[in-house]
């Protein structure tokens, strides 16, 4: 199945998740193209079948400027042929933990995207074995949990 992965990272934390992600898809035979969402235009999104959103979250709970114009466009592209899933990079001490990921998740819900599990919100102010958390979520992904 083609996948297309889609960050936004201010310091790196998103990307190295986005990047962690497309490494394992791909060690499972997927083909998975990664890019950063300031070079991408959501109608890219409709020649893949799978999707993967990643944001951090800034401000107050809020998604970053520069994801903005994609987001725009996401809110009126037709997703109904999408399966897919967001992930992102957060800091639990904020009172709005990693929400860009439930705004992105939301997003795909009403631009009619089937989410195929929920958000992936890596927390920075915990020491988390990034490499163990990507996989969880890619296991659920290609439904090969147990
Ligand atoms: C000004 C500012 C505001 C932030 N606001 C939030 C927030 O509301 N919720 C949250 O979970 N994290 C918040 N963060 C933390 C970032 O999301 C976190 O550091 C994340 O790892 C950055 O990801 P990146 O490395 O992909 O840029 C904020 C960070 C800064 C500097």
């Amino acid at each position: 199945m083609n996948t297309i992965i889609v960050y936004t990272s201010m310091t790196g934390n998103t990307e190295l998740i986005a990047r962690t992600l497309a490494k394992q898809l791909t060690n499972f035979g997927e083909n998975v193209e990664i890019k950063d969402a300031i070079d991408t235009y959501a109608d890219e999104l409709s020649s893949f079948e799978r999707i993967l959103i990643g944001s951090y979250t800034w401000g107050d709970g809020d998604l970053p400027d520069e994801l903005l114009d994609f987001y725009d466009e996401l809110k009126t592209t037709d997703l109904s042929s999408n399966i897919g899933a967001v992930f992102g990079a957060g800091d639990s001490s904020y009172q709005h933990f990693a929400r860009a990921v439930d705004l992105l998740e939301d997003t795909l819900t009403q631009q009619g995207c089937s989410i195929l599990q929920k958000g992936l919100k890596i927390d920075q102010s915990k020491d988390l074995d990034l490499q163990e958390e990507c996989l969880a979520f890619t296991l659920k992904l290609l439904k090969k949990e147990n």
